[in-house]
């Protein structure tokens, strides 16, 4: 049937002319005909110009439409194909999307144009489906745009995603700080940038593929965002799970507690454990150590840096026992052996064996040269020293220095009471030099620090000065290193120079101790992540057992580590496993009170000993009676079941220490066998040489001696009681430590007495507060303790850190008893009032007694032994006396002739105890 047209505009008319007939059949009939004829006229001229419009509108409409379809037709029935079959473009879509505008102005031109009142429902119907088809492909053409556009402003970012991811994908790996705050950053923002996009698109138009790739990307993005931050901590719980053989089941302790595991396991460039004494550091690193070698490193790829040889000596041994790697194959030294071999693999062949090659020989022989010559005031030209030049300006200044000293006096006022001058002025000259190395200072750093007023400085330092240039320039022209810190500089000079050869072949380096390092030996570890090793470091360290300022460590390089460099990653440790909860309670209210900053670390205790560590205040002659309390606490602790490798005696200084020599003497008188400083036989009475498998030599006194320190004896050296300063004790541990002469500001006490050198002093750049090191020296030597710590000190003089944390100590006031020979006695003359005197021999020490006649004391018998009950000890005009009197003095055992041969017995106790004698 064909269709029936129907146009609006006739419609109208219609009704009108239907309009029209009504009012005709109303109107009277003269009337009618007039009507009827207007309506006539009106009509069909009106009806005309309908018709006309008509079809002027439906040419414009077919000739419209047709010159659109013939234009556009096949850029729309491709869109529109691409989109049904949601397949990609097969041409250009920035072309497409031009002709599609054209296309879309075409159809709003020709709908603007038109009075669709004249058009057929079916013409108005194929316009409206050609306008539909044509928004259509143009939304396909849209949303393909943008989608192209969004992914190529995707495109650079996700390629630099996927670069820096790719390591990670398998999830091998610990994920480098830089690289997972790059990943965090960048997989946030391509998530927003992809969610936008898919915001913005209308997905179910895009091409299939890409509305896949988006919706896919999407999700994994979504995903990343969540799991790069966590990528680390899952990653270091499969690695705990995967070597829980190592980190949980080793027999001889416990298994490592949460906080180690995850130390020995993280991986960043730089790793970094900050955690206060006894809470496993050490362990950790050399579980890290057996960690890497289990995960398959090659032990020849692992260095491990210790504070000690002694140190490195164990740590390789335990190493070496627990994975059964050979111990020389084990990279592990301290700093300056592990300097030296990289410095002697570089200049092998180079010719160096007739250097001076011995370090420190350098600088004592010039020393030494330059000394004698000025001593005995040769001239340059006469001299037989190095850089004649240099010498005369040492001369001059020297000169100098000997004319002031002649006023002043000030060799012989300072020079030890068995030092000779030469030896004085050679100790001084060689520290001079030292440390200005120490300090890496240059001769013009040095000569601003000269105080120039004062004589004696400025010509000493003067001198010193000179030295230093002719000791720089012996530096100079020698090949191999000639000293530690000249070691150091060079082996970093070769690293940085050949990463290639010296930093990669190393993939991880591990420190111990790293709070005590200086600007020379920080440089020289960066130097191993130079270039673009792959280099990994693992440093364990404690800024509050930092105790080295005065030889060039600077605890800012530990506490600061995180700022200076990029890449580090902190692990925590803060369960103590050494000390009782008294002591590490102790430990961190010492440090909370510290004059410097320092790291906060808390800690808690693993062990439930409930000791309190304990302070001894002796009174009256403190001095005297200090090396016997001191042996007396060591006997006390052998008495009480511990071994004589238990107990530890430690004290501020060691070297020129009186405290410690004298501890040594009263340990040898009493035959307990004893720790002596570096390089002096350790002491092991006669008694018992043939208990142990070695040679026994003797020394000047005759005592027996090994030859050497207990950690170097080997599996046969007998246990011994170690003595030694608190600097040495770094590191090491005991059951019971006695910490000698806790006394405060004293030239051997804690802090020491902040003592200026005038004569070094320029050489010296110290940056650490003194009372600040000098309080994490306390802090080291409470934290030795595995169960008692003692600190002996001198009522009313006890060490200020002590007074810090006396609520944790277990106040002792030692009784006051004397008991010895009186090996003299002088009455006063009859009608004086003078004093009785009397002296005491109370083997340790001697006591001068004192009683006035008034007082009616006793008279005392020379040779016979006495008791003392609770003597008061007073200043007298020779020092301090002991004031006795009746109620105080017992008469133990009385005047034996000589010839009984008892009368010498040194032990006077042992003759009060025995009931025989009374
Ligand atoms: N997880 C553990 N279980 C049992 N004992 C442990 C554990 N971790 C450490 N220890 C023990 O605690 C003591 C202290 O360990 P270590 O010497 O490694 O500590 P440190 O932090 O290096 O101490 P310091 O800084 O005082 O030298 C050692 O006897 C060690 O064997």
């Amino acid at each position: 049937m064909p269709e029936r047209h129907s146009f609006p505009a006739f419609e109208e008319l219609k009704q009108e002319t239907q309009g029209v007939d009504v009012l005709v059949e109303l109107a009277p009939p003269p009337f009618e005909a007039a009507v009827d004829w207007l309506f006539d006229v009106e009509y069909l001229e009106r009806k005309a110009e309908l018709l006309e419009r008509r079809d002027a509108a439906r040419r414009r409409y077919q000739e419209g439409q047709r010159r659109i379809e013939s234009t556009y037709g096949t850029v729309v029935v491709r869109a529109l194909d691409r989109r049904a079959d949601g397949d990609q473009p097969r041409f250009d879509v920035d072309r497409m999307a031009t002709e599609l505008a054209d296309a879309k102005a075409a159809v709003d031109g020709l709908v603007a144009d038109l009075d669709e009142a004249f058009l057929t429902r079916a013409e108005r119907r194929k316009l409206s489906e050609l306008e539909s088809d044509i928004v259509a492909a143009r939304e396909y053409v849209r949303n393909k745009r943008a989608f192209d556009e969004g992914y190529d402003a995707l495109a650079g970012d996700l390629e630099a995603f996927e670069e820096r991811f790719e390591p990670y994908a398998g999830a091998e790996r610990y994920m480098v700080t830089s690289d997972r705050e790059f990943l965090v950053g960048a997989s946030r923002d391509i998530w927003a940038d992809l969610s936008d996009l898919a915001r913005e698109l209308q997905l179910h138009v895009l091409p299939d593929e890409d509305a896949r790739w988006l919706s896919e990307h999407k999700t994994r993005f979504g995903e990343l965002v969540d799991a790069i931050p966590a990528y680390n901590e899952e990653f270091v719980a499969n690695e705990r799970d995967r070597y829980a053989d190592l980190l949980e089941d080793r027999p001889e302790h416990g298994p490592l507690n949460d906080q180690q595991q995850n130390a020995v396991v993280r991986d960043d460039r730089r790793n970094l454990v900050d955690a206060s004494a006894g809470t496993g550091k050490t362990l950790t690193l050399t579980y890290r150590f057996q960690y890497l070698l289990e995960k398959g490193v090659p032990a020849g790829d692992i260095a491990a840096i210790t504070y000690t040889k002694d140190a490195a000596e164990e740590m390789a041994g335990r190493i070496a026992a627990a994975t059964g790697v050979d111990e020389d194959d084990l990279d592990i030294s301290t700093i300056h052996s592990f300097a030296l071999s990289i410095v002697d693999d570089a200049t092998v062949g180079s010719g160096s064996g007739d250097e001076e090659t011995d370090l420190g020989d350098a600088l004592d022989s010039l020393v030494d040269d330059y000394l004698e010559a000025a001593m005995a005031d040769e001239k340059p030209d006469e001299a037989d020293v190095p850089y004649p030049d240099v010498y005369g300006d040492f001369l001059a200044a020297f000169r100098e220095f000997r004319r002031v000293d002649a006023e002043e006096e000030y060799v012989d006022t300072h020079a030890g009471w068995n030092q000779s001058r030469t030896d004085f002025l050679r100790s001084k000259l060689t520290t001079f030099v030292d440390n200005a190395r120490t300090f890496d200072l240059e001769p013009a750093d040095v000569r601003r620090k000269i105080d120039e007023t004062a004589p004696i400085q400025f010509t000493f330092a003067t001198a010193g000065v000179a030295l230093l240039e002719a000791y720089l320039r012996r530096v100079e022209a020698t090949e191999h290193p000639i000293d530690f810190d000249e070691m150091i500089y060079a082996a970093t000079e070769l690293i940085e120079s050949a990463p290639d050869r010296f930093a990669s072949r190393y993939s991880h380096v591990l420190v111990d101790e790293f709070q005590d390092v200086s600007d020379a030996t920080l440089s020289f570890v960066e130097a191993f992540m130079s270039g673009d090793t792959e280099t990994h470091l693992f440093c364990v360290g404690d800024d509050w057992q930092s105790i080295y300022g005065f030889n060039g460590s600077n605890v800012r390089y530990f506490t600061e580590y995180g700022e200076r460099f990029e890449d580090v990653t902190y692990t925590p440790l803060e369960v103590n496993y050494r000390c009782p909860p008294s002591i590490v309670r102790a430990g961190a209210a010492l440090m909370a009170r510290s004059e410097a900053p320092q790291n906060d670390k808390p800690v808690t205790a693993c062990s439930d000993l409930e000791t309190d560590p304990t302070l001894h205040e002796l009174d009256g002659l403190y001095e005297a009676r200090e090396p016997g309390y001191v042996v007396d606490l060591v006997e006390d602790a052998l008495a009480s079941g511990y071994d004589l490798e238990d107990v530890m005696v430690l004290s501020r200084n060691d070297r020129n220490s009186t405290v410690l020599q004298q501890v040594r003497e009263e340990l040898a008188r009493r035959e307990i066998p004893h720790q002596r400083p570096d390089s002096v036989p350790d002491y092991v009475p006669e008694s018992t040489h043939e208990t142990f498998d070695r040679e026994v030599v003797f020394d000047d006194s005759g005592d027996a001696a090994f030859e050497s320190g207990p950690d170097e004896m080997g599996p046969d050296a007998p246990p011994m009681v170690t003595v030694q300063s608190v600097h040495a004790s770094k590191g090491t541990e005991a059951p019971v430590v006695i910490l000698a002469h806790a006394v405060d500001d004293d030239p051997e006490g804690i802090p020491v007495e902040e003592r200026t050198d005038e004569l070094v002093d320029p050489a010296i750049d110290i940056s650490a507060n003194h009372f600040a090191e000098e309080r994490r020296l306390f802090y080291v030597a409470l934290t030795r303790s595995e169960a008692e710590f003692h600190a002996v000190t001198k009522a009313g003089r006890t060490s200020r850190y002590v007074e810090d944390v006396r609520d944790y100590f277990e106040v002792v006031e030692p009784e006051f008893t004397l008991e010895g020979k009186c090996t003299e006695f002088t009455p006063p003359a009859d009608d004086s009032n003078r004093p009785f005197k009397a002296t005491l021999d109370c083997v340790d020490f001697e006591a001068p007694l004192m009683a006035w006649p008034n007082n009616d004391p006793p008279r005392l018998e020379e040779g016979a032994v006495y008791r003392i009950t609770d003597p008061v000890v007073e200043e007298g005009p020779f020092g301090e006396e002991i004031r006795y009197d009746r109620s105080t003095v017992e008469l133990l055992t009385s005047y034996v002739s000589t010839s009984s041969g008892d009368s010498d017995d040194p032990n006077p106790r042992a003759r009060a105890d025995d009931p025989g004698d009374d």
